[in-house]
């Protein structure tokens, strides 16, 4: 059975600590299919709302504009500076490799630092190549965190994603391995709850983030959903979002719609006082621990991969 806790003390401002001492703010605002002409004001239009986490990747292609609505929000918001907004790329399964990945980050480089001071965290998108492809990526990776005044680009954090238990072990286990992974971001929801990588992560102090909280709105017509919303009188969006705050995620959702861009924020609230708590009937019908449903990805499980 998975954790059923129904309340938990965090609110839009609230930030988690990872390994490495860093912060990351538990709500992030995802860039994903973003179309490259909304995607600037998309990321302005979030940061004036209160998101202070934007995720992006380099098969996004938007993350010289995700870059620019920041950088256009600081120039408009003297009070508020580029320490108190946490920027996430990926570098993308083609680019896997030593050399593959430094011509990467150059051209991360290129369209964000102009922009951007730094990059906060760095994912391996997925573990979609092989062993020694993804550790020469780890190995590419890591020289920029050690050598933050490196002329290419400062970067403070790395991460994965999608990867399962196997491909932890080979990083964790590598010998060369310099700089620990703060975060594995993964596809998660009720209907994927993926309980045994999630003990693992917290065994090995990783944080979880939670991609495709609303389930890319794939599960609206889940009955049970349908009925706790006409019930509880709370969106189907918000119950999702809380449910996967109170699994103790950051939480990235995705909208390009403004008034949705703010209502989802909702699901947190804006007094640091105040708590996310769902009505417990809700979360124990929401409880689905053997649930295997992948969403994304053209439904393959990234995670179980060789
Ligand atoms: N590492 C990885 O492999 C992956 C990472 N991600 C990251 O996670 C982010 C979020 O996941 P994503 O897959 O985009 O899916 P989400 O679960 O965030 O769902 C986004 C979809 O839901 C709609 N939506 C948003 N808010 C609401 C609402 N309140 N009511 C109804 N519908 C709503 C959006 O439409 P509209 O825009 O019209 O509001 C969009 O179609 C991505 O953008 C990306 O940054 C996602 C997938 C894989
Ligand atoms: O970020 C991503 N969102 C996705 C949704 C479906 C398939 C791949 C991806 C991504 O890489």
């Amino acid at each position: 059975m998975s954790n059923l806790t129904s309340s938990i003390q965090i609110s839009q401002k609230s930030t988690y600590h990872l390994n490495n001492g860093t912060q990351i703010p538990v709500i992030g605002f995802g860039c994903y299919q973003i179309p490259l002409e909304k995607t600037k004001d998309a990321v302005y239009t979030a940061l004036k709302e209160g998101y202070r986490h934007i995720d992006s990747a380099v098969a996004y292609r938007n993350e010289r504009e995700a870059a620019q609505g920041i950088a256009e929000f600081l120039k408009d918001h003297p009070d508020v500076h580029r320490e108190h907004i946490w920027f996430t790329t990926k570098i993308a399964d083609s680019e896997h490799g030593y050399e593959e990945t430094k011509q990467s980050v150059e051209r991360i480089s290129q369209r964000v630092k102009e922009y951007i001071s730094h990059v906060d965290l760095v994912l391996i998108h997925s573990p979609l190549s092989n062993r020694e492809k993804r550790l020469g990526t780890w190995k590419a990776l890591q020289e920029y965190v050690q050598n933050p005044s490196n002329p290419v680009l400062h970067i403070r954090s790395l991460g994965v994603s999608n990867y399962g238990i196997a491909h932890l072990e080979e990083l964790l286990n590598w010998d060369g391995l310099l700089v620990n992974p703060v975060v594995d971001q993964l596809e998660f929801h009720p209907w994927l709850p993926r309980l045994k990588l999630r003990e693992y992560l917290v065994k090995h102090h990783i944080l979880a983030e939670a991609y495709s909280p609303l389930t890319r709105g794939r599960k609206f017509d889940d009955p049970d959903l349908a009925e706790m919303e006409k019930k509880y009188k709370i969106s189907k969006a918000e119950i999702l979002l809380k449910w996967s705050f109170l699994q103790g995620f950051v939480v990235l959702v995705k909208s390009e719609n403004p008034e949705r861009i703010k209502s989802n924020l909702n699901a947190l609230s804006a007094n640091e006082h105040d708590k996310v708590d769902l009505d417990e009937e809700i979360v124990t019908k929401l409880d689905k621990p053997a649930s295997n449903l992948v969403l994304t990805w053209n439904g393959r499980d990234l995670t179980a991969l060789e």
